[in-house]
């Protein structure tokens, strides 16, 4: 097997999408390679696990994968994948590689026999029987940013995860346990790939899944919707056309049912006075975290405390049961098909530890996140839309609250299966206070103009009426 060069990974990594490193001083402290089975003679195909050390005051260390296709002969359509010459050959981002691609997928349909004929630490297995479109062309998707996933004609779809860790990936874990319980509302999952490591451990690669191609992203049509009304400055949201609200409604309805369905499959548990307070104490820890990094949250910090402690007071008297959730939902993390709304993208924040993302968590976490995702929509919306359109920037500020205010209520009320109990508007109205906070950070380090949406949530979230009630 080729040995992959450090230098050439190291500079292929700084300007990677999905390098999460971007920006730190870092070197790679460690490579592995483990050879991809199959294949057609003139191709090399391997997966390489890139250990990356941070020379920064933070330091630390995180896991990579970088598939990577070699050839004898320079192929001009890959340049833009190029990363280095290796022994005389030349190496590529194998997911821009579509022989490359293809050889990934054939070797779910090997035989036992073939695979053990090679000397690999990757496991490559199926969930279901469904036949493998092995004959379709491979091409690699565009719009993410954390993972890359390749789509195999209009049928399948192979997520392959960048940033890894040792443990199940809550991606492939949720994934498979929805699809045997026969969920609507999530891609069928037909396999995934592990690397078992020598010291026992197994990294999860990539998941194959079912490819939702009448599939549109709901981030898209939330916004389009909220264009429409910003359009009309006389009309109210439920005069105009692309009205959202029944689609909210939808949604609301597919994540009670996910949630149901996670809480039949994974255990649950009711909070005990001290898993009530630990609960708290990671939200106000995560408060001093984000205050430390963004200085315009320290004005709101004494006000916010009380509405995330009050999440222990709720729990101690009225009970929360924790579950299985998303962890990180969002309009941009559901899409609208033909056959009702999916849910993607289970691996949780992504600024979290692994092991913290599958812990069990009150279904309030997903449901704030939701509820957030239609207050940025109108605030996205209003920005795109600068001093264009009918309205003034009175009438849309007050027209985008309304939207939000119809979207909100239509998905809340479908959720719950009508009006919030006291204890959970509190409940809720922590979770959206946290989410919040933590997208303060998010956008600061991501997105600096998008900053004061989240941060004029957090200063309307401490105004608010069931804010007050917590105090
Ligand atoms: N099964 C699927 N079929 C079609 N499109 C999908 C599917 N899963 C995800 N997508 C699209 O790809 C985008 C990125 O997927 P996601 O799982 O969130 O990747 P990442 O972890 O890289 O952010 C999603 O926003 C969605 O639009
Ligand atoms: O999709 P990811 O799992 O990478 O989630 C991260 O990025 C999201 C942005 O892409 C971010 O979501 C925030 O911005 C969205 C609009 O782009 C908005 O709809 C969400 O409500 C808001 O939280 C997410 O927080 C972050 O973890």
């Amino acid at each position: 097997m080729i040995t992959p060069y450090r230098s050439d990974i190291e500079r292929h990594l700084a300007t990677a999408r999905w390098f999460a490193g971007k920006g730190r001083p870092f070197r790679v402290a460690g490579l592995r390679s483990a050879p991809v089975p199959g294949g057609s003679d003139g191709l090399e195909l391997l997966v390489v696990l890139v250990e990356v050390e941070y020379l920064d005051a933070a330091g630390g260390t995180e896991l990579y994968q970088l598939p990577v296709s070699v050839h004898a002969a320079p192929k001009e359509h890959l340049e833009p994948a190029w990363i280095g010459r290796w022994d005389g050959r030349h190496a590529y981002d194998a997911t821009h590689d579509r022989a490359a691609m293809t050889q990934w997928l054939e070797a779910f349909a090997l035989s036992a026999d073939e695979l053990a004929r090679v000397d690999t630490p990757l496991r490559f297995h199926r969930c279901g029987d469904a036949d493998l479109p092995t004959g379709e062309r491979p091409g690699l998707m565009t719009a993410e940013q954390s993972n890359s996933s390749v789509a195999y004609g209009e049928e399948l779809l192979m997520k392959l995860f960048r940033k890894v860790t040792p443990g199940p990936n809550p991606d492939i874990e949720i994934h498979e346990v929805l699809t045997r319980a026969g969920s609507d509302h999530v891609a069928a999952l037909h396999g995934w790939v592990d690397w078992e490591t020598d010291e026992g451990e197994v990294v999860q690669l990539a998941m194959l899944q079912q490819f939702l191609r009448t599939g549109s992203d709901g981030w898209a049509l939330a916004r389009s919707s909220a264009r429409a009304l910003f359009a009309e400055a006389d009309l109210h949201a439920h005069e105009v056309g692309g009205d959202f609200a029944s689609e909210a409604a939808r949604l609301g309805q597919a994540l009670a049912e996910t949630h149901a369905t996670l809480a039949e499959h994974f255990p649950t548990q009711q909070l005990d006075a001290a898993g009530a307070r630990a609960l708290a104490d990671t939200m106000l820890a995560r408060l001093d975290w984000a205050a430390e990094q963004v200085p315009a949250l320290e004005q709101y910090v004494d006000r916010l405390r009380p509405r995330l402690a009050v999440v222990a007071d709720v729990a101690e008297e009225a009970g929360v049961r924790v579950q299985r959730i998303h962890g990180d939902l969002h309009l941009g993390q559901t899409l609208r098909t033909v056959k009702g709304w999916k849910l993607v993208d289970f691996e949780g924040e992504p600024a979290r530890p692994l092991h913290e993302r599958s812990h069990p968590e009150p279904v309030w976490r997903d449901v704030a996140g939701m509820l957030r995702s239609f207050d940025y929509a109108a605030a996205v919306v209003q920005r795109e839309l600068g001093g264009e359109g009918a309205a003034s920037d009175d009438q849309r500020a007050y027209r985008a609250e309304e939207w939000v205010e119809r979207n909100r209520r239509a998905f809340l009320t479908a959720y719950a299966g009508g009006e919030l109990s006291p204890e959970q508007e509190l409940l809720c109205a922590a979770f959206e206070a946290d989410k919040a906070v933590y997208e303060c950070v998010y956008e600061l380090r991501n997105r600096p103009d998008w900053a004061d949406i989240p941060l004029a949530a957090v200063a309307r979230l401490v105004a608010s009426e069931t804010a007050a009630v917590a105090e």
